[in-house]
């Protein structure tokens, strides 16, 4: 799926303060498999703008396109559905739930259809390299691991865009290159746009298209 952004800002208010703006006529284009890796400063914007990409907040102003749909023209239903449909997303904290076993945490996306899922999901599981771990319980495992099951949970709907916000942010170096070379490997498979925020620049290198930004704007 391609994602075309049109002038998009975000401001967020303030107590007794002007808005902030985070996110400044930001415009890009994102064809479909491609991956991108989104870099730049502390504070830059670069979650605010995944956030939005991903659907899960609103802009205040600007326009966001996957595959020509006009995204944010829609209710909050309409973002739901698109979202839990098209969309896999993978955090720098993994949120798996500590009371379900590895397996019941990726099928929890598909829970009303967790017996139809469950081949695909152990499928998942040996890709990411933790079927061994799936009766276990997340606290059991160890942080790479941890990550390595959230991205299964991300892939359990088949998304056509994954975003990926700084998920080796917890990680040691090698874990973490492991980690993210995997969401490109799952890219490259399913030919799935692959949206990486990272601090990594040998990883960067690695993506067809890095997009930095600097001070809420996207730097060409
Ligand atoms: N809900 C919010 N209310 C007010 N300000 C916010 C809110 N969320 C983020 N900000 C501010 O927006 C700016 C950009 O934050 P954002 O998290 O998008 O940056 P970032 O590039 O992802 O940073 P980092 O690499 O440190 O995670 C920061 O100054 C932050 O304090």
């Amino acid at each position: 799926m391609n994602i075309i952004a049109e002038s998009l800002s975000k401001n967020y208010k303030r107590k007794n303060l002007p808005d902030i703006k985070v996110l400044k006529n930001i415009d890009f284009e994102i064809m479909s498999g491609q991956k991108i890796a989104l870099t730049g400063q502390s504070g830059a914007g670069k979650s605010t703008l995944i956030h939005i990409l991903g659907l899960m907040d609103r802009p205040t102003s600007g326009k966001l396109y996957i595959d020509g749909v006009d995204c944010f023209a829609g209710d909050d239903k309409y973002l739901c559905v698109m979202r839990k449909k098209n969309i896999g997303f993978v955090f720098q904290f993994h949120y798996l739930m500590p009371d379900f076993t590895v397996i019941e945490n990726i099928l929890l996306p598909v829970w009303n259809e967790k017996n139809i899922k469950l081949n695909q999901a152990q499928n998942i599981l040996e890709k990411v390299g933790i079927l061994h771990w799936q009766n276990h319980f997340p606290g059991e495992l160890s942080g790479g691991e941890q990550q390595r099951a959230a991205i299964a949970r991300a892939l359990i709907n088949n998304p056509q865009i994954i975003f990926a916000d700084e998920p080796t942010g917890n990680l040691d170096r090698i874990t973490g290159l492991e980690i993210e070379k995997l969401l490109f490997e799952s890219s490259s498979e399913t030919g799935s746009t692959l949206v990486l925020v990272t601090h990594n620049d040998e990883l960067a290198s690695k993506a067809d298209k890095i997009i930095k930004m600097t001070d809420g704007k996207i730097m060409l």
